[in-house]
């Protein structure tokens, strides 16, 4: 993997040392400069200024007010429930015509219920809609009408989200999985008596006591109708349950979905209830005119977690106020804030940079691979590693995650650095920030990549937390032993060891990565770039170890890059080079 843009060690820019590139009593090198004593950054040490004037750079793009900013809704978390649309009732009705006293059945069945899907688009980079919304529900099925008219089916829902999403179940409520659930338990006991007492010639199966009778959801499902009396009610007898295919089937429980790739079609979340039969389906020899329609099933829902990982090609890391906005502002066309204090930006921004002349002329050729996975492969990682088709298609923009700034300690949730750690977490690339006036390069280098290798080493954790508790905990359903015993619906816990949890850090550290020096126009930073130069060299020769300490981590082609964001000076340098890593 090398860089497009290879750096010779030994250059420096002109911002860097402008005595060098001084023409003339050093006009043209320091044109861009106004030397007085009005603004000067706080983070600029009073070693690195020592000896020279304060440097104030005119309000521009680059060095905007602080107000001149475009604060766009963000959330990356979310919390929602989810109802699929119940069915609608069966009708009981009766053809009524002139000369016909009894007309047959021509009760219509109830629509199904509206299910609830979710999709993974392009184009969405926040969660903001879904905060405000707890509810999220699909339209319920229409009731069935006389004249056998079915009721419409419930509109389905299809909640768009942003590409980098994780839904992970919190609950889930299913009255027809109950219902089965108490089915099964009962049938079987009833069996079970039958096979007690089979030893005699005529076994006879146990009548239910009458109240188990009557908690009998399976009753609860008939409509009756209305204009029969109360006694009618009570001794009219229902026939078994039609037996009938699901259109969709729920997807299993627990539901996580990893939706790092946007979704070509809708991906189901939970689906809608089937609508209640009319009466003409109990039509039979000995009901010629049935009294009654199954009513149409209850709504499922669930309670789901969402949680934006932002996916961006590059992620910027620095500590707060090291010049990260400034950096994304003269890359791209964003206008994100700027302000000469800590923690400017509190949520993450990301910026596109364009690689073409905005007519689809390229200004640098890269290619991405593209991938397409299918609605089904989500559920399964290797079907969908298989199904994947990669082609190349040209690269026409990459992203560009600006964070908060990392604290010490950011890890153990100090500052906002832990909120927003995991947007990085899913960069192809991650850049460094490093202000070249803010004290030791090298020292705040080893800093930052220490409060990213602990943060890698934690989700770590968690993941292998998340997979074993999904492969030791299983449900066995109810059923009975050889010696006709009956057990209820229990967990079970797997009694093999579970092998120890192995915590790398390389999740993160494994990824391509270069430092950029920004604020290099600092008068007295030059001595701090090369120290910093140096160590970057000797940590790709191998002389000296990943700034994170973690074994293996990537050290193909590391490299820092000088610039001076406020001038827009030496940021060309960083999009050649990440496209060279991006490329691979
Ligand atoms: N001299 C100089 N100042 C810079 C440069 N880049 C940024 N600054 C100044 O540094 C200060 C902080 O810049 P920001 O871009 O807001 O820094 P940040 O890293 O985004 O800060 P947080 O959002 O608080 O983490 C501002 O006053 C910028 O004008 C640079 O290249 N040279
Ligand atoms: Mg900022």
């Amino acid at each position: 993997m090398v860089g497009r843009c290879a750096l010779s060690p030994r250059v420096f820019l002109p911002f860097l040392y402008p005595t060098i590139f001084r023409v003339n009593g050093g006009n043209s090198a320091r044109s861009c400069l106004i030397v007085a004593g009005a603004r000067h950054n706080s983070s600029s040490s009073s070693d690195a200024n020592s000896g020279d004037a304060l440097v104030v750079h005119p309000t521009s793009r680059l060095n905007p007010e602080p107000d001149d900013f475009a604060q766009p809704y963000f959330a990356d978390k979310a919390k929602i429930t989810v109802f699929a649309g119940a069915g609608g009732h069966g009708c009981i009705s009766f053809l009524r015509e002139a000369y016909m006293e009894e007309g047959p059945a021509n009760g219509g069945d109830g629509g199904h219920g509206g299910n609830v899907y979710i999709q993974a688009v392009r184009g969405e980079t926040s969660l903001h809609k879904l905060t405000r919304r707890r509810f999220i529900r699909a339209g319920k099925g229409k009731t069935g009408q006389g004249s056998a008219r079915g009721g419409t089916r419930g509109d389905d829902v299809v909640i768009t989200v942003p590409v980098g999403t994780i839904i992970t179940e919190l609950s889930r409520k299913d009255p027809e999985a109950e219902n089965a659930l108490w089915e099964s338990q009962h049938n079987k006991k009833t069996r079970i008596n039958i096979r007690r007492d089979d030893g005699t010639e005529e076994g006879h199966e146990e009548v239910p006591e009458e109240d188990e009778y009557e908690d009998d959801p399976g009753r609860k499902k008939w409509m009756l109708y209305p204009g029969i009396s109360s006694s009618e009610a009570k001794s009219i007898i229902l026939p078994d349950l039609p037996y009938r295919d699901r259109v969709y089937s729920q997807p299993k429980s627990p539901l996580y979905l990893d939706l790092s790739k946007p979704t070509p079609r809708p991906i189901l979340l939970a689906a809608g209830g089937l609508g209640g039969l009319g009466n003409p389906h109990f039509v039979s020899k000995e009901r010629m005119r049935p009294l009654i329609a199954t009513k149409g099933e209850e709504a499922m829902s669930m309670e789901i977690e969402l949680e934006l990982k932002l996916l961006a090609d590059v992620g910027l890391v620095g500590l707060p106020n090291a010049g990260k906005s400034t950096l994304l502002r003269s890359l791209t066309n964003s206008r994100t804030r700027v302000g000469n204090w800590e923690f400017t930006t509190l949520q993450p921004n990301i910026g596109t940079v364009v690689l073409d002349n905005n007519k689809g002329r390229p200004t640098i050729t890269s290619f991405r691979r593209t991938t397409d996975t299918y609605v089904d492969d989500v559920f399964s990682p290797t079907a969908a590693a298989k199904a994947e088709s990669a082609e190349l298609e040209r690269r026409t923009n990459f992203t560009i995650a600006d964070i908060p700034g990392l604290v010490e300690g950011a890890h153990l949730d100090k500052g906002l650095g832990m909120e927003f750690l995991r947007h990085v977490e899913r960069a192809n690339v991650l850049a460094f920030v490093i202000d070249l006036g803010a004290g030791n390069a090298v020292k705040a280098l080893k800093a930052l990549w220490s409060e990213v290798g602990l943060y890698a080493q934690m989700r770590e954790e968690e993941e292998q937390k998340r997979a074993r508790e999904a492969r030791i905990e299983w449900e066995v359903e109810a059923g009975t032993d050889h010696a006709g015993n009956y057990w209820p619906t229990t967990r079970a816990m797997a009694d093999y060891p579970v092998p120890e949890p192995e915590t790398t850090g390389l999740s993160i550290a494994s990824k391509p990565w270069y430092v950029v020096a920004t604020k290099g126009d600092i008068p007295g930073t030059q001595d701090n770039f090369k120290e910093l130069r140096n160590y970057i060299h000797d940590v790709t020769t191998g002389t000296e170890q990943h700034p994170s300490a973690v074994k293996g981590a990537w050290t193909k082609n590391c490299t820092v890059i000088p610039v001076s964001a406020i001038n827009g000076h030496g940021v060309n340098r960083i999009v050649h080079w990440t496209v060279g890593l991006l490329d691979g």
